[in-house]
């Protein structure tokens, strides 16, 4: 009997963990017996050596294909049905690779924390080496210098407290203006997950060149730009067979080539204009300098800046500093927008699931925003419940469920079991998340586990059984702003408009996998203000 549903797939000539039955003859039964005791015997007698670990367990598969026609492509729900099965680790051969799947925390730890150093690769698939002009970004390079200096760079610069502290009134004016337009939707059922990444696309990219794009434009950009964004990070997370069979690669049989080189155009040719704006002080139509912004900034140069001036320093060719700086500006804008947008319209759906965490959110907005107050990033801190529920949040729904895959450059050994070099580790914490070990009724939307004792889990990865950031030297590089920008958006949500679902309307919680796990469904619901005056929602 098989447990985990693949017999009523596609394929009824798998043989995959099948067991034997009783139906086996006695003769058989007594043969193997013998056998058995044979093998035993040349075991016993054989010399000891080698004294490698074996391998993880895991579901036999088809020769030569492996475990890939069982895969499917909800990888998160694939993965959690064969850790139910198999136990903390198991071993998926698919093609030509190798996958490790760790579902319990105590493995965790021995990768993000023991065993860091040995993990710190990644293994880019053809889709993601397209995205990321040959892995030259922050997120995909290998650990070395290159990698190290790019991120030093970015998390100094850029994510430092003093730097985003300097960029929150960029942050604030596009808060603003999509607050306002909200405003004048009032009581009509408006896409949530489209609105807020309208505020993280304007930010990010404020934060990077200081220009955002111009009013008309601004929306049917947004749009667009979040329309390629969706799509490349669904490509970024689509098995592809010329991943798993190199000698088939040529043949592109999914079109993940094709389609990911068309998104990758797009997005270059986009990036592309903006960085000659800045290197040639062009004006471009499509981007505005914001006037008084780059004065009142004087000290502070934009992320832009910083990188093209610290780059006369290196040797690389023009053609290649030019590839890496548009990898790292990728990175910016794809690790903090379709994350974090996804991440709010996953609170708000659990907001208006649960009611009564609804109104306490809204109580405590209350009593530290005030009626007659917009909030602002310095009421944050004090925001705890409202903390507390984004965690909760990102326990149930964290955006990346297995992280990003991490690769050891060396062979080594984990939980006993000895993990190969080059295969691809994912950290299975969309289901370490939601442990019955760890976690007292795991399914349920409690953000009180969190509140009671707020000082037990961090997003920092201290706790391995909570970890939506990773952990280690890997960890998102982009944690500081990831946390300051979901808090004052969804803040600013929930203080200026009560949210109600469309009359008759139906809120279902199901997921679809991409690199980037979001809801099936957008969310729409229907905003209507609740401060005092409504010039509130005008000043800027
Ligand atoms: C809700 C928002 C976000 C979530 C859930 C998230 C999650 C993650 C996760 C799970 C990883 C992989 C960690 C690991 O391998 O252990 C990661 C890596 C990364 N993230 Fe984020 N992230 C978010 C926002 C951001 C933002 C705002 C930025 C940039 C401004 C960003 C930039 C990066 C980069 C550059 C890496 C690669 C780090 C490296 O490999 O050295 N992320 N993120």
């Amino acid at each position: 009997e098989m447990s985990n549903g693949d017999s009523n797939g596609p394929w009824p000539w798998s043989w995959h963990a099948k067991e034997a039955n009783d139906a086996i003859p006695r003769a058989t039964t007594t043969l193997l017996v013998i056998a058995i005791a044979a093998l035993s015997f040349l075991f016993l007698f054989r010399r000891r050596k080698n004294v490698t670990p074996p391998m993880p367990p895991g579901p036999r598969g088809l020769p030569f294909l492996g475990y890939l026609p069982f895969l499917g492509t909800d990888l998160h729900r694939k993965f959690a049905e064969l850790a139910e099965i198999y136990g903390p680790i198991y071993k998926l051969q698919l093609g030509g690779k190798l996958y490790i799947v760790v579902n319990s925390a105590s493995l965790a730890k021995e990768i993000v924390r023991d065993q860091d150093m040995t993990f710190a690769n990644r293994d880019p698939n053809i889709a993601t080496t397209i995205a990321t002009y040959g892995a030259r970004d922050i997120a995909f390079s290998s650990q070395g210098p290159y990698w190290r200096n790019l991120r030093k760079l970015f998390v100094r610069q850029m994510m430092s407290n003093a730097s985003l502290d300097m960029c929150y009134d960029l942050r604030r004016q596009e808060v603003r203006k999509v607050l306002s337009d909200l405003y004048k939707k009032s009581g009509l059922p408006v896409d949530i997950g489209k609105w807020t990444f309208v505020i993280l696309i304007n930010t990010v990219m404020a934060m990077m060149w200081g220009g955002t794009l111009k009013g008309e434009k601004r929306e049917a950009m947004g749009a667009e730009f979040q329309k390629m964004a969706s799509k490349l990070m669904e490509l970024l997370g689509t098995p592809n067979v010329s991943d798993f069979f190199p000698a088939l690669a040529w043949l592109d049989l999914q079109g993940v080539e094709r389609d990911m080189k068309r998104v990758h155009h797009w997005l270059d040719a986009f990036i592309q204009s903006v960085v000659e704006c800045a290197t040639q002080g062009r004006t471009n139509e499509m981007f505005e300098q914001k006037e008084g912004e780059s004065k009142t900034n004087e000290q502070k140069k934009d992320f832009l800046q910083i990188f093209l001036d610290l780059e006369t320093e290196d040797d690389q060719s023009p053609m290649d500093k030019n590839e890496a700086l548009k990898a790292i500006l990728r990175d910016i804008i794809l690790g903090g927008t379709d994350t974090t947008s996804t991440m709010v319209e996953w609170v708000m759906a659990e907001l208006l699931q649960n009611r009564n965490v609804m109104s306490k959110v809204v109580h405590e907005l209350t009593d530290i925003v005030g009626e007659d107050e917009m909030v602002e990033e310095h009421h944050l801190p004090k925001l705890k419940y409202l903390n507390a529920v984004i965690k909760e949040a990102f326990r149930l729904h964290p955006a990346l469920p297995l992280l990003i895959p991490r690769t050891p450059h060396a062979s080594c050994a984990v939980g006993g079991y000895t993990i190969p070099k080059g295969s691809n580790i994912f950290l299975n914490m969309g289901y370490i998340h939601k442990d019955p070990k760890n976690w007292d009724k795991p399914s349920e939307f409690r953000p009180e586990r969190f509140s009671e004792d707020p000082s037990k889990y961090d997003l920092s990865g201290n706790n391995f059984t909570y970890m939506p950031f990773g952990s280690g030297r890997r960890i998102c590089a982009g944690l500081p702003l990831a946390e300051r920008i979901l808090a004052y958006v969804l803040a600013s949500l929930l203080h200026s408009f009560e949210w109600e679902l469309p009359r008759g309307a139906e809120l279902e919680l199901s997921d679809k996998f991409g690199i980037v796990v979001k809801k099936t469904n957008p969310l729409v619901a229907i905003p209507r203000p609740r401060l005092s005056t409504p010039e509130l929602y005008m000043a800027r």
